[in-house]
């Protein structure tokens, strides 16, 4: 008997098993499948105010399918199996529109794709500020939209559409966590790059890398990591730091990968929309707020929270653009707006305000996508 035959022999009753298996999988997945549908009729019929996407509950499904699991699949792997269950279900029950900052292969299009799957229809808009007024407009269901980086920190653009949509029907109503990793695409080999384009953030985030391998190329900075990623496609010379997606979008081999200076960084995204998240227990509350120019007005704020014992997450601050030194500032607080200890403190920091403005309420993203 030749060799090569053997392993067939050996693997076809396993095969059989999968096949089977695969049968009782298809069968059960439809079983779900059609009770997703029953959930979107009473959705869609107004019987409800849960809206299609129901982070809460999404979070909920994802903490249980992690509990359940045995092994020996990872829970990542069962986690993102589940993600492209549910963004199967937006299809049933009403197919969602979801926006983010583009051209295509922006780490906001990754962020927007790890979260919602393969069955949503994406729309890439040219500036966060659009995603925003989309939302607003009613033209897309929700908005990716980034909001701070671990390695640099906020991103203003983000902060400013807060200031121009506070008071509006944008609401935040999740957050993603990315792994953001960066690599350098080229056409040409390293010792013929003459100048990097990137958007201003990945630029800083390989600002080491960049020194030591590349000290004599210009930094060019571009409106999103894609554009550059198109740039360098078409003139010679010129590299793009960029996500892999865009290499392969825009034709481009990736020269070294993981140039970022911190292995570990990290970008928060908000999902924002005109619908709420209702408390899971384990939640956020965005809020927006500005002070009087006076001695402890800022700590008079902070000091409210800490009174009440609620955490701050995070916080930034950005320049009102309307009179020169005053700012809003921007606070994570741990909690739901709806748990009492959260409404009572944002009732006693008001007395401290000029202004504050809750932003959104959403479940505590728990994992690095
Ligand atoms: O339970 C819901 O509200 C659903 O829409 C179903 C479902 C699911 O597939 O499990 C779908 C999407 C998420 O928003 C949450 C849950």
């Amino acid at each position: 008997m030749n060799d090569k035959t053997a392993p067939d022999d050996a693997l076809a009753p396993l095969r059989q098993q999968i096949d089977e298996l695969d049968q009782q999988l298809i069968d059960l997945l439809n079983e779900r499948a059609r009770v997703v549908v029953e959930v979107g009729h009473i959705k869609n019929s107004g019987q409800t105010d849960t809206p299609i996407y129901a982070p809460d509950r999404e979070q909920q499904v994802l903490a249980k399918i992690r509990k359940r699991n045995q092994g020996p699949l990872p829970n990542s792997c069962i986690e993102a199996i589940w993600r492209e269950l549910m963004s199967g279900s937006f299809a049933l029950e009403r197919p969602l529109r979801v926006g983010y900052l583009g051209p295509q292969g922006t780490f906001s299009h990754l962020a927007a794709r790890r979260k919602f799957g393969a069955s949503i229809e994406y729309d890439n808009l040219v500036g966060i500020s659009s995603v925003f007024e989309e939302v607003h407009r009613g033209h897309i269901d929700l908005g990716v939209v980034p909001i701070e980086n671990s390695t640099e920190g906020a991103v203003g653009d983000t902060l400013d559409s807060f200031l121009t949509y506070s008071g509006t029907d944008v609401n935040v109503c999740a957050e993603i966590l990315l792994g953001i990793h960066h690599n350098l695409l080229a056409n040409c080999p390293l010792n013929e790059i003459k100048r990097v384009y990137s958007h201003p953030q990945p630029l800083a985030q390989c600002r080491n890398w960049l020194s030591s391998q590349l000290p004599n190329a210009e930094r060019i900075t571009a409106a999103s990591t894609s554009k550059a990623a198109e740039i360098a496609s078409r003139e010679p010379g010129s590299a793009a730091i960029s996500s892999k997606l865009a290499a392969e979008l825009y034709n481009l081999k990736t020269l070294f990968e993981n140039i970022e200076d911190n292995p570990s960084n990290t970008t928060r995204f908000f999902i924002i929309g005109k619908q709420y998240s209702r408390p899971t227990g384990d939640d956020k509350t965005s809020i927006m707020f500005t002070t009087e120019h006076a001695a402890g007005a800022l700590s008079d704020v902070l000091n409210v929270f800490r009174d009440h014992g609620i955490n701050l997450t995070h916080i930034d601050k950005r320049p009102s653009k309307r009179v020169n030194w005053e700012y809003y500032f921007f606070i994570d607080v741990q909690g739901h707006i709806k748990d009492d200890k959260v409404t009572k403190a944002i009732e006693d920091a008001k007395k401290h305000c000029l202004q504050i403005n809750v932003l959104g309420a959403y479940p505590r993203a728990r994992d690095v996508l």
